[in-house]
């Protein structure tokens, strides 16, 4: 194996395989434990339509579920939030994942368009010209800033979608999709996803869709892979310890490298990692 890779595989904590039905009760535990440990009893997580968030979203709730029942206390919940820039492409998608499978306790609609659209405006009259591509990460941002103030008027927490596949390309937006209070999928690459959503049932066209960010106007529907320039397949073989081409592991490397600082808190005088 690429010493880069090894050291890629320790530092996201993936295993080159796994038990689908053990990783559901370990990441489940893991929500209800935290509810336990903080009290908190409120869950928020935007659901898109895609795969992260269709698992994301069920593990929630069967971990609400499991606190509400051996505690009698029905203030625990789960809140799915639709978060749509004006009309989605795919909202039959978000909705089939909410109503056919995730089942939250409340689902809640806020349309970001407006929000971003004031921001832009109101960016673009002090002078700074904001790129379709710039437009996409405040669109992202903006869904962080709705899932905070749902959170904090509940007094509950964020969960975010970060996963090993995500992480180590850094393929979401610092303080946008990337903040959050808790992410069960950590460690988990994208076909282990998917494993976990068969071994949950769910229906196969959320997970067998293809990945997209979605953020931009200019590109609809874009795949993550084309904006990447490196497929989930190769990501995942490199990150179970399998040997791939060339071309495609410094990709990935080159990748891990430039994000370097979204995995890590503001860097600080103190701090050398990034000399
Ligand atoms: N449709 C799409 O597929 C689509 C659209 C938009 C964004 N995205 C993806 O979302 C992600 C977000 O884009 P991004 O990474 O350009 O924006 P980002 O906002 O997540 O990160 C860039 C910001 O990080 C900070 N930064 C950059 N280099 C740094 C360094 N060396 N040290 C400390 N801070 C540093 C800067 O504030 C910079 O503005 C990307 O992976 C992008 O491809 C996808
Ligand atoms: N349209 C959306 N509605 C609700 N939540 C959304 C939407 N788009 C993205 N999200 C949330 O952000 C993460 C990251 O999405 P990526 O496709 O990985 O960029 C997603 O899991 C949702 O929680
Ligand atoms: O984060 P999601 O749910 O939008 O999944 P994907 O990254 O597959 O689009
Ligand atoms: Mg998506």
């Amino acid at each position: 194996m690429r010493k880069m890779q090894e050291q890629i595989i320790d530092d996201l904590k993936v295993s080159p395989s796994i038990d689908p039905k053990e990783e559901v009760e370990k990441r489940v535990k893991f929500i209800h434990d935290f509810m336990q440990k903080t009290g908190m009893k409120t869950i928020v997580l935007g659901i898109s339509g895609g795969q992260d968030s269709t698992l994301a979203g069920r593990l929630c709730q069967l971990a609400v579920e499991r606190r509400r029942q051996e505690t009698n206390d029905d203030d625990y919940q789960f809140i799915a939030v639709r978060l749509p820039y004006g009309t989605q492409a795919d909202e039959s998608d978000a909705m089939e994942a909410i109503n056919d499978f995730i089942k939250p306790d409340k689902t809640m609609r806020v349309n970001i368009k407006p929000a971003t659209d004031a921001m832009v405006k109101s960016l673009e009259e002090a002078g700074a010209d904001i790129s379709d591509f710039n437009k996409g990460n405040i669109k992202a941002r903006e869904r962080m800033i709705v899932q905070y103030a749902i959170a904090g008027q509940y007094g509950g927490a964020v969960v975010g979608t970060d996963h090993a596949a995500e992480a180590v390309t850094g393929f979401y937006t610092k303080f946008g999709d990337g903040g959050a209070d808790i992410t069960p999928l950590s460690g988990l690459d994208k076909r282990q996803g998917k494993a976990l959503l068969q071994y949950l049932k769910a229906p196969a066209n959320l997970y067998e869709k293809t990945p997209t960010a979605d953020l931009e106007d200019d590109k609809p529907m874009r795949a993550d892979e084309a904006a990447l320039g490196v497929c989930y397949e190769d990501i995942d073989n490199y990150l179970e310890g399998h040997v791939i081409a060339e071309k495609a592991a410094t990709k990935i490397e080159d990748w891990y490298k430039k994000t370097r600082h979204k995995r890590h808190q503001p860097i600080t005088p103190l701090d050398t990692w990034w000399k």
